[in-house]
């Protein structure tokens, strides 16, 4: 186990976009060369603006697609994304939670087999192995085991947000890739999924990247903060050094445009509903 949990060199990536009935071919560089490193046990949120290339990186972090060019490390090991070369032990390390808790979970399948299913794919575990540790992972994100037998749709957005999340935690990965894994929730929820997520990160030492538009939750969850603009990276340093006085620009602009609720108005919002409910 080395400290830095991830590492990018230069990583590009290239859409080619095919010509419409007026329009030539042309390709697209969605990322101009990303170096990145996050420690073991940290918080990295991306941000920046519709279109600038978070998603594209984040899932070549995640092993799903891979870079044009550059290289992508894991644990300190360098990764070759073409197909068939990603083992099951190195997949197992990086798992990602998407923003859209209604999309990502098998409506077919029971909350059970959702968490199991990844176990029996990828252990040798028994099938009473793999329900103990699936019944276990439920408390540890907020449910009960009474949910182990029940659909998705029996369950709220945080819910399944919390579900997305025990199954993206039971292989016991090393790094979780979250694209905007608050933003389809009410604000009240995501400071219970932030929580949560900080809470998780304590327990298992886990190391997270984070993309998100929404300042005030990357303040309060990120340790960095990277800015990107048009695939590139512009400023990339400590959330409380980015927060007091950004240097480019560019996340000036971001940062004076973002008028939203803080985590501090979400907390109060919170300790005002805990209140009126005692
Ligand atoms: N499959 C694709 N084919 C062609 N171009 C693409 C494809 N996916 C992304 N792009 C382009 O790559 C660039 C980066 O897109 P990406 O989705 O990574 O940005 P983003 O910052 O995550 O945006 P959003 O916040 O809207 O998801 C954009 O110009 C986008 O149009």
């Amino acid at each position: 186990m080395t400290e830095t949990a991830l590492e990018t060199r230069g990583i590009t990536r290239d859409y080619h976009v095919p010509g419409g009935l007026f329009g030539r071919p042309r390709t697209v560089r969605a990322l101009k060369g990303i170096d990145l490193a996050v420690e073991r046990g940290k918080t990295l949120a991306i941000v920046g603006e519709s279109g600038c290339g978070k998603s594209t990186l984040a899932r070549i972090i995640a092993m799903i697609d891979p870079p044009t060019s550059g290289t992508l490390l894991i644990d300190g090991k360098p990764i070759d994304i073409t197909a068939g070369r990603i083992t099951p032990e190195l997949r197992r390390k990086v798992q990602m939670v998407f923003q859209n808790p209604y999309g990502s979970l098998n409506p077919r399948q029971k909350v059970g087999n959702i968490l199991t299913e990844p176990l029996k794919l990828n252990t040798d575990k028994s099938a009473a192995e793999c329900r103990d540790l699936a019944m276990d992972m439920l408390v540890k994100v907020g449910l009960s085991h009474a949910h182990y037998n029940r659909y998705p749709h029996m369950f709220s957005g945080g819910q399944r947000q919390r579900i997305a999340i025990a199954r993206a935690l039971i292989l016991n990965p090393l790094l979780l890739v979250l694209d905007e894994p608050v933003s389809a929730l009410d604000l009240s929820v995501q400071a219970q999924i932030l929580n949560l997520l900080a809470d998780l990160q304590d327990e298992f030492g886990l190391t997270y990247v984070f993309v998100s538009h929404d300042l005030s939750v990357v303040r309060y969850i990120a340790d960095d903060v990277m800015v990107m603009y048009y695939g590139e990276v512009v400023e990339h340093r400590s959330r409380d050094a980015i927060f007091a006085d950004p240097q480019h620009s560019y996340t000036k602009t971001l940062f004076a445009a973002t008028p939203r609720a803080t985590v501090e108005t979400i907390r109060a919002r919170l300790a005002a509903k805990a209140e009126a409910a005692l």
